[in-house]
């Protein structure tokens, strides 16, 4: 469905009027996304993640390479995307608080998708809160009076509302608490299996890829690298054995006198 090849970005750095060369950021990045597939992107703070997200979103152009939805260019040559495309892929962030405006009420924050089109009513938007668990109260209630948690899961049911078949997961559950977290990986495991739509998850975290991604490549030398089993006994490309080494377990093992068991 999406395929990006032998992609080259970069920045300038000192903004885009500085006359300075640009500093690469993306070389050669080649990746994939089936239909309905669940695709990890890993990789340090700074690797280009959160680029590579932002060239699958049309938000940003390549310097290089060819980005292909449905083996037709995602962008047109002035860098717009169709309107159906743009429906097609939608993105939840990091920050809710920042994606969304705090005075829009929760009916506000979802419809938005909707109005272009025409096709924002209080009974759809309201079906949108359901599927993510938000009781119907939140469609009236101001987004700067909401926890985190809520305003993610609305930030999911924006996502949600023009019926996406990409969803860039971009950090998208990073600035939640661990409970918080894993109910709404939980949800996104839910809508995957009822909506069907392809997940492209970019975390540096790599705890939250357990049980959930279909295949994983991890951010290495400005490139993404495809890996069999981010869990398994490996080899793995040395970033990724440095993000395993930083998983602390789950429960440390209290030492015991020798020649006695932990009960
Ligand atoms: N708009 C921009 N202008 C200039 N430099 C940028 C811009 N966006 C990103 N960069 C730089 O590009 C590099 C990659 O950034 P990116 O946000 O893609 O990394 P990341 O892997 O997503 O990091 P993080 O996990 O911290 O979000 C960084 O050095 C960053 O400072």
């Amino acid at each position: 469905m999406m395929q990006l090849q032998d992609i080259h970005h970069g920045y300038r750095q000192g903004g885009i009027f500085s006359r300075s060369r640009r500093h690469p950021v993306l070389q050669g990045a080649r990746l994939t996304i089936g239909t309905g597939e669940c695709v990890a992107l890993l990789g340090r703070t700074g690797s280009g993640k959160s680029t590579l997200g932002r060239l699958v979103l049309g938000l940003e152009r390549p310097d290089a390479g060819r980005i292909l939805f449905d083996g037709a260019p995602l962008t047109d040559f002035r860098g717009r995307m169709a309107p159906a495309t743009r429906r097609a892929i939608q993105a939840v962030f990091q920050d809710p608080q920042a994606a969304t405006s705090p005075r829009f009420t929760g009916y506000e924050v979802v419809a938005e998708p909707l109005t272009v089109q025409g096709e924002a009513s209080r009974d759809r938007v309201a079906e949108l809160l359901a599927e993510v668990d938000l009781p119907p109260e939140l469609l009236d209630r101001p987004a700067h009076r909401m926890s985190g948690g809520q305003l993610q899961r609305l930030c999911i049911a924006r996502a949600l509302a023009t019926r996406p078949r990409l969803v860039v997961l971009d950090e998208a559950v990073n600035s939640l608490d661990l409970e918080t977290q894993a109910r709404v990986m939980a949800l996104l495991r839910r809508l995957r299996a009822q909506h069907g739509m392809a997940f492209l998850f970019v975390t540096h975290d790599l705890r939250l890829l357990r049980g959930f991604a279909d295949r994983s490549y991890v951010m290495q030398d400005r490139r993404p690298v495809e890996v069999a089993d981010p869990f398994g006994p490996g080899p793995l490309p040395p970033v990724l054995q440095a993000l395993r080494d930083a998983i602390l377990p789950e429960m440390p093992r209290p030492r015991l006198p020798a020649g006695r068991a932990v009960g």
